[in-house]
């Protein structure tokens, strides 16, 4: 047995009516109750000529009931003809004749009595019950309207009765159990109730959802549908944050405290008449598309246990007023405080949020903001002692607020889950107004200024990722997104590294970008995507040639990027190009940055302090251990030395694969032609050698590190030893080598001299604060770079802790698997760093 719901936002048209008939056909005889809303907005139309019954004059009201009429009209014409439709619009007159009457005699008196209001409004939906039966009947359901006045009991509180389950429950059975066991679909209309003098009464705005699961208990159904113009229960209001998702799986205390915040999608009230039992017992309750039937929705289930990810929600409560009791007697005298509630009560003024600090200085409360001057008025006659004795300040309200809540079932006791809400409403310059978050709730609650109620919700849902599917969050890895700049060997590499990191990994490269486009996924790109990208690159195709790329430039790809709000972006570079600008731009934007591309760190020094300038004024932090030694520790090193309050004095080291092997084959006796074509062999060097031989790669590694201990000038202030002989240095590449045997003689003279005196050649840069050195020396065997061997590098701090001996960190300085990992190291650190 299920009952269906159907909400008033899907009763908007004949078409839509048609469809809730349809749906309940579906159900091809199986017992089946149908609780109807008002059609879409007719409740609202109802209460505002109630409202104005007293006041509007008859032309008014007229206007108002023949609006009505049409609304309903066009329904009941479009799906029913002859005595069906005759019986309706019969109906129809009368009710609207009804409510007429009950205007007049308002505007004798001088008001609508609460009573009369819930008469006036409960029309909408017997209105819509009587309809939504008779569709049912035409399509060849047996259906029979019967009127909630005989089945829901309730307290009898004008527009907000609470229905008594104990005396409903026997009388729902009595009434509805010969009727489905007839097969017939009992069309009851939701949000109302009899009072305890068989009075009309109405269960508070939304309440046919309450209607529905009162009945489905009273019945013991195994299921309550409740159709909706959303998906299902979503991470946030879709009007206030667009890319809000379904929740498969709701807890029903989560699902409560969302309702609870205004969210309109489930009334407050309606789970409680339900024992939600675990998965498979009890009743099942379901937030269903009514667009789209056969999408799942969301399950409201007893408990959650999809995921263990915090906060699976955010929700906001608008047209709150904050309401304040200033003063010591808050703490000096006993009871104040709960003087201050009673008081509201006693005016039937409904508190949502309370807090008081444990200082006891002020206890501020929310309630609704039309109901702010009155709160504010009992609460002054009720403490007029204390504020006359000055033991209290003052008794204020501040209206325009919202009541913004995170909702999850550990948002209330996961102290990360508290930081980021806050941290996250700091960084977009919203101060709460007040807080509370109780020791059981399901929810954290943050007062702001209504204006910022929307934005608060956009950047809380950013924050705890709700966009993203529930598994793909954890409490504690939050995702850093990796865009990748430059496809070669390197960025290659590290792709393939993140990728086979897999989903432990906070890291995700969401888009590769190269000179001639990009491709990019929210999602981050897939592992055999990435791999097919990088295939495509070794076989020489430009990315924009990729299938779902986009030709672009660099820093469009960026701008389109952006636009997607990537979590905690990084742009990595590894290029060889001047991508200053670029980097510039990202850093300034609050996107971090990591290089190991030297050109950007080797420019002129006011590029390079722009740089700088704008990772401070954005935000952005700027990354670039692989500059130097590739993935060696060297940059890192430095850092925490730094960090412990060491000096450093001098960095010395050979920080070139290329010309350390060279100098190690020199040394064994090799001729220096045959040497550098080894390494040419190898692939140690740059197509043209000389572009290592001249120094000037070292030079800017120099210069990089002698920027980190305070250096500042520019490449052309480095002195460069080139191993380029002057007569050289300007001849076709392929010239170059065929002469290179020449130098074979005046090397092996200085490698002799050397040798003479004990010595060793190597290429060392020596860097200070204020010089930096880059050329050939003779060392001792001794000496660390003396024993240097292959095409490892090497870097000697010598500091005030480390004077006697220098700190050396010693180790492969090059090729693409390990300059990835110095890039990947800093990817972790970045990621951690910001969680
Ligand atoms: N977290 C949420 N999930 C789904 N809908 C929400 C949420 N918060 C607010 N809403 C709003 O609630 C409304 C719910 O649906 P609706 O079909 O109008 O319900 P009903 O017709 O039963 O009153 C939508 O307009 C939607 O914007
Ligand atoms: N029609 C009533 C009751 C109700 O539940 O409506 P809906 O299902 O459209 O939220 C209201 O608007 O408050």
């Amino acid at each position: 047995m299920a009952v269906y719901k159907f909400g008033g936002a899907s009763l908007a048209t004949p078409d839509a009516v048609a469809h809730a008939v349809s749906l309940v056909a579906r159900r091809d005889g199986a017992p089946t109750v149908v609780v109807t809303s008002a059609l879409a907005g007719v409740t609202d139309a109802l209460l505002a000529v109630a409202h104005a019954a007293a006041t509007a004059t008859p032309a008014q009201l007229d206007a108002a009931l023949g609006r009505l009429r049409a609304t309903h009209a066009a329904v009941l014409d479009a799906l029913l003809d002859g005595d069906d439709a005759r019986t309706l619009h019969d109906a129809l007159d009368a009710s609207l004749a009804e409510v007429a009457a009950l205007a007049a005699a308002a505007r004798a008196i001088g008001e609508l009595a609460p009573r009369e209001v819930d008469r006036v409004v409960a029309r909408g939906e017997r209105l819509a019950a009587r309809i939504v039966a008779a569709a049912l009947g035409r399509a060849g359901v047996r259906a029979e309207y019967v009127d909630a006045t005989d089945l829901v009991v309730t307290d009898g509180a004008y527009g907000e009765a609470a229905p008594d389950l104990a005396a409903t429950a026997p009388a729902a059975r009595r009434v509805l159990r010969p009727l489905l066991r007839a097969r017939v679909v009992p069309v009851v209309p939701g949000f109302v109730g009899r009072g305890p003098r068989g009075e009309t009464v109405t269960l508070g705005r939304g309440g046919s959802d309450l209607s529905a699961t009162v009945l489905a208990a009273a019945l013991g159904a195994r299921r309550v549908v409740l159709w909706k113009d959303v998906p299902g229960l979503l991470t946030a209001d879709p009007r206030a944050v667009p890319n809000a998702r379904v929740v498969p799986r709701l807890g029903a205390r989560e699902a409560a405290a969302l309702a609870h915040y205004g969210a309109k999608v489930l009334h407050p009230r309606a789970l409680a008449p339900l024992a939600l039992a675990p998965a498979g017992k009890g009743t099942r309750v379901l937030v269903r598309p009514f667009a789209r039937p056969d999408e799942r929705g969301t399950e409201i289930v007893a408990r959650r246990v999809e995921s263990r990810a915090p906060v699976v929600a955010v929700a906001a409560t608008m047209d709150q007023a904050i309401v304040r009791v200033v003063g010591r007697g808050l703490h000096a005298l006993p009871g104040v405080a709960a003087r201050a509630l009673a008081a509201l009560h006693a005016a039937g003024v409904p508190v949502s949020l309370v807090s008081q600090a444990a200082s006891a200085y002020d206890v501020s409360v929310t309630v609704d903001g039309a109901r702010a001057a009155h709160a504010l008025d009992a609460l002054r006659r009720a403490l007029a002692p204390e504020l006359a004795s000055g033991e209290l300040e003052s008794v204020d309200a501040r209206v325009g607020v919202a009541t913004v809540g995170v909702v999850g079932a550990c948002a209330a006791d996961d102290a990360r889950a508290a930081a980021r809400a806050l941290t996250t409403l700091a960084d977009a310059g919203i101060a709460p107004l007040a807080t509370a978050q109780g020791a059981a709730g399901a929810s954290l609650s943050l007062v702001v200024d209504a204006t910022r109620a929307v934005e608060a919700q956009r950047a809380l849902h950013e924050a705890f990722r709700l966009h993203e599917p529930a598994a793909a969050r954890t409490a504690r890895v939050a995702r850093t997104d990796v865009v990748l700049l430059g496809a070669g060997a390197i960025g290659r590499e590290l792709a393939a590294q993140i990728a086979a990191a897999g989903a432990r990994s906070p890291l995700r490269v969401c888009a590769l970008v190269d000179r001639s486009g990009f491709v990019f996924d929210a999602g981050g790109l897939s592992r055999r995507r990435i791999a097919e990208l990088c295939g495509a690159k070794v076989a020489g195709r430009p990315l924009a040639l990729a299938p779902g790329a986009r030709a672009a430039t660099a820093a469009e790809a960026l701008d389109a990027i952006a636009a997607h709000r990537p979590s905690r972006p990084v742009l990595v570079d590894v290029t060889a190009a001047d991508t200053g600008a670029l980097l510039e731009r990202a850093l300034g934007t609050g996107w971090d940055v990591v290089l190991a591309n030297k050109v950007p760190l080797a420019a002129p020094q006011e590029a390079v302090d722009r740089l700088h300038a704008a990772g401070r004024a954005g935000g952005g932090r700027l990354l670039h251990e692989a500059t130097v030694g590739a993935g060696l520790p060297v940059i890192d090193t430095l850092r925490k030395l730094l960090e412990a309050g060491d000096r450093v004095q001098r960095i010395e080291g050979c920080p070139s694969g290329t010309l350390g092997f060279l100098f190690g084959e020199l040394g064994r006796g090799l001729a220096f032609s045959a040497a550098l074509r080894d390494a040419m062999a190898r692939g140690y060097t740059e197509p043209d050698p000389r572009d290592d031989l001249s120094g000037q790669d070292v030079a800017r590694k120099a210069l990089i590190l002698a920027r980190l201990l305070g250096f500042r000038g520019d490449l052309s202030d480095v002195a460069v030893e080139s191993l380029v002989p002057e007569a050289m240095r300007a001849l076709p590449r392929d010239a170059f080598l065929a002469r290179l045997a020449e130098l074979d003689a005046p090397w092996e003279a200085r490698v002799r001299a050397a040798r003479a005196q004990g010595r060793v050649l190597r290429y060392r840069v020596r860097v200070t604060r204020r010089r930096i050195a880059v050329g050939l020396v003779a060392v001792a065997p001794s000496d660390p770079l003396g024993a240097l061997s292959g095409t490892d590098n090497q870097f000697a701090f010598t500091t005030a802790r480390y004077r006697a001996q220098p700190l050396v960190v010693t180790g492969p300085g090059a090729g693409a698997a390990v300059t990835a990992s110095g890039v990947y190291g800093d990817l972790l650190r970045l990621a951690a760093e910001r969680r």
